[in-house]
């Protein structure tokens, strides 16, 4: 079986090109290959998809975005995941762009139109702009209580509960951009109990699926510093729905404008929203490489032979 490996700002996938949605990679499989040490490694799994099977909303896309987290958890969305899938699609010729330049891109949370802004010297893709559709807000009624992350109590506000993180108050907003998003201002991400309180907020009963989780710090009006602990994955170095959901969510909260540098570890990403329409998220795309798995190997990992025991 052949790969690719790619990343969008350092948020890392293997990528399985199967036009004729013959692959089957099951949850196994894709564990296997996201770990570090024993597969791959990457934060998720894309099978780039074919489009006969889709319906609904996704029918007369030009290409299917089949996204696992590294857990092997099947998600709805995943923002750096469709740069790459639509850069991989055109750059290796399953599709060609439309008369006005994008390339939409099916997902479980419908299509999401892709335009290339810009591309290297030999023509292959190098940054695209996604219209990532409306944001829904979701605000949560559970109170929270964080006090075993060493965090007080939350208290539900109009935006969303307050959360405690060690001697101050922070915003908690839930937003989702097709796939869940829990948001948190903090003074500094360099310090921020990314690790401590991002799997307890992700795995709180307030949020039945599950939620990613943020942490931003505004710099000024047009610039976030942004850490996200990603639901199925843990710390990523970037999470595309969850720099939209953070600017959706700041926006609302009157403390930035519309358009917004978010600065993720893995490199940033401009994000656009004008209240009541769609977000628009631009960076880039990048294929590291590609490889054929050994047989044996796969054997091994689709038999689920190669779980190591906690
Ligand atoms: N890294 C992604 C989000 C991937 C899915 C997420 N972990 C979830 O479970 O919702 C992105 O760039 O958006």
């Amino acid at each position: 079986m052949e790969f690719t490996k790619a990343h969008g700002t350092g948020n890392d996938f293997v990528v399985l090109r199967d036009p004729d949605d013959h692959l089957d990679v099951s949850a196994a499989l894709v564990r296997a290959l996201c770990d570090r040490r024993f597969g791959i490694g990457a934060d998720g799994v894309i099978r780039v998809g074919g489009v006969a099977r889709l319906e609904g909303a996704n029918a007369g896309a030009d290409v299917f975005m089949d996204y696992r987290n590294a857990d092997g958890s099947v998600v709805e969305m995943c923002g750096n995941g469709v740069r790459v899938t639509a850069k991989h699609a055109v750059d290796h010729g399953l599709v060609t762009p439309r008369e006005d330049g994008t390339v939409v891109v099916a997902t479980r949370s419908g299509p999401r139109p892709v335009r290339v802004v810009a591309r290297h010297a030999d023509g292959t893709v190098a940054e695209v702009e996604v219209d990532m559709g409306p944001p829904a807000l979701e605000p949560v009624e559970v109170p929270f209580d964080a006090t075993a992350a060493g965090t007080g109590p939350a208290v539900a506000d109009a935006f969303g509960p307050t959360v405690q993180v060690g001697d101050r108050q922070v915003e908690l907003a839930v937003v989702s951009m097709g796939n869940p998003h829990a948001i948190l201002t903090v003074d500094d991400v360099g310090t921020a109990p990314v690790t401590t309180l991002g799997p307890t907020l992700e795995t709180h009963a307030a949020f039945p699926a599950k939620t990613n989780v943020e942490f931003a710090q505004v710099v000024d009006r047009g610039s976030v510093r942004l850490r996200v602990w990603e639901r199925g994955v843990g710390e990523t170095a970037a999470c595309g729905t969850g720099a939209c959901a953070t600017v959706v969510a700041l926006r609302r909260a009157g403390r930035v404008d519309d358009e917004v540098a978010v600065r993720l570890p893995g490199g940033t990403l401009t994000v656009r929203w004008h209240a009541g329409g769609s977000v628009y998220m631009t960076g880039p795309a990048v294929e590291v490489g590609h490889g054929t798995l050994d047989d044996a190997w796969l054997r091994d990992a689709r038999s689920g032979l190669l779980e190591t025991a906690p």
